[in-house]
């Protein structure tokens, strides 16, 4: 039986009147559809641009390191700036939704053998010229720039560490490097006229037991301060610092933990950043998220999907990212966290991930937005009972209907899965011309050879022929 090409096919009138209908549904529950779409359609979610390489940006082209891990081998990553440039649009096109562009300095574009003072150009000595491209893409496609130093996948890692190296050489080189990367910031605020966002994240840790735990972090809070010693304009860079429980390899101990993140952001007057995959696995991020924003200014969050760890899977549409787009809502804090995704997922085609992942969210958001605000009420009375029946009863309103008008109204298809099939055939399988297409994964299973060609027709088999 052939399924419909689902909702793209359904008439237009159809369509109409199924919002029509749902709309007058939720009206029924308090909640106006309406102000839900319009609130939505501004909100900016700033797009990780790392999903679309595995990680491995364009400068050092080292492996990954700093204990996260891209897995699997699906072929067609993009290997250049032009490549992930491509990729980036076509999933702008298939995302409704305002967006930002989330880059790592690892993006940088170097010329060949540049140098700056006789010097190979390296983190320590990068530009804003170096991401002149990245403006200039920004600029095209109406978006505003956040950025990250890159502290992991380079030669000046020593065993393991950066800002909390008991090496000074190690120490200077990242500080230098959080410096440089300030500037750059500043310079994206001011080319794009949008805050930009930096946020510090260390790979920093050990894998076994430490004989002194306060002597890195001493280091690291140093290394800190030292970086935003350098002038910068506030109103402009918001730096971030991001913690994590552990990486892998990096098990015993980590630098960076949330308490020294959040008592380092408090005192230094800059923002957190959370990233709900770096916490241990019965921890919610979204019960954390009222507390930070009644101590802080802003909030910014990494939103990812961790199983078991934090493994960075694809945002699905799950209990965990509607409970964080709830707090953000209900607390009436759009405009103060600053919501942004991370994951990588190497084992399906990766222009389909990214735009599942930030699709789910912005479902997320709106479903988020529909919540009728009686519900605190009934809170507030202790009606318990009466909380748990409506809460459930909210699961079966029309939300799919206000999601396609949502869709219709940004100009954004369905079905995107026919349109990545069509990508991946027409754009990605071009790609095929070296083994470095493929994730450092890459091996012959899954009936790829070595060229890292998979029937792109038959792997699109779709979906919607299903018997
Ligand atoms: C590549 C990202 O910056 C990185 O994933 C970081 O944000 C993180 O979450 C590390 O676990
Ligand atoms: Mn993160």
């Amino acid at each position: 039986m052939e399924i419909a090409r689902n909702n793209d096919e359904i008439g237009k009138c159809d369509k109409a009147r199924r919002y029509a209908e749902a709309r007058e549904v939720y009206r029924s529950f308090g909640v106006d559809t309406e102000v839900a779409l319009e609130k939505l359609s501004k909100v900016e979610v700033s797009m990780h641009c790392w999903q679309g390489d595995d990680v491995v940006g364009f400068d050092s082209k080292e492996a990954l390191s700093g204990g996260i891990q891209t897995t699997g081998n699906y072929p067609y990553r993009a290997r250049n700036p032009k490549e992930l440039m491509e990729d980036i649009k076509k999933v702008i096109s298939l995302v409704p939704g305002a967006k930002k562009l989330n880059l790592h300095a690892s993006y940088a574009i170097i010329e060949e053998g540049e140098t700056i003072n006789g010097r190979k150009v390296d983190r320590d000595n990068i530009l804003p010229k170096h991401f002149k491209k990245w403006v200039d893409f920004a600029k095209e496609n109406d978006l505003g720039i956040d950025f990250n130093p890159t502290f992991f996948s380079h030669p000046m890692v020593k065993d393991g560490l950066t800002l909390s190296s008991p090496d000074e050489e190690v120490r200077r080189f990242w500080v230098e490097h959080g410096k440089r990367c300030l500037e750059i910031s500043e310079y994206f605020a001011n080319e794009t006229g949008k805050p930009c966002l930096m946020n510090i994240w260390i790979p920093d840790g050990y894998k076994d037991i430490p004989a002194d735990r306060l002597g890195p972090r001493a280091r690291f809070k140093q290394s800190l301060d030292e970086i935003l010693s350098i002038p910068y304009d506030k109103t402009k860079v918001f730096v971030c610092l991001e913690s994590k429980v552990f990486g892998i390899g990096v098990e015993s101990y980590t630098v960076g933990s949330a308490e020294f993140c959040m008592n380092y952001v408090a005192n230094a007057g800059i923002t957190p950043l959370m990233d709900n995959g770096h916490y241990h696995p019965t921890e919610l991020v979204s019960d954390k998220i009222s507390s930070m924003l009644l101590f802080n200014k802003r909030l910014a969050l990494h939103i990812t999907r961790p199983v078991r760890w934090d493994s960075d899977h694809v945002i699905l549409f799950d209990d965990e990212t509607r409970e964080i787009c709830k707090e953000i809502v209900r607390a009436d804090a759009l405009d103060r966290v600053f919501i942004a995704t991370d994951y990588f997922d190497a084992s399906i085609n990766r222009i389909s991930a990214w735009t599942t992942g930030l699709r789910n969210l912005e479902k997320a958001l709106l479903y988020a937005l529909l919540e009728p605000s009686s519900l605190k009420e009934l809170q507030n009375k202790s009606d318990f009972t009466k909380l748990m029946v409506m809460q459930e009863k909210l699961k079966e309103l029309p939300f799919g209907d206000i999601w396609q008008e949502y869709l219709r109204r940004e100009g954004v298809v369905d079905d995107y899965y026919s349109e990545v099939a069509r990508y991946e055939k027409e754009v990605l399988s071009k790609r095929v011309d070296s083994f470095e297409n493929v994730s450092a994964n890459e091996t012959k299973e899954n009936g790829r050879d070595k060229s890292g060609m998979v029937a792109a027709d038959e792997t699109f088999i779709s979906a919607y022929d299903i018997e």
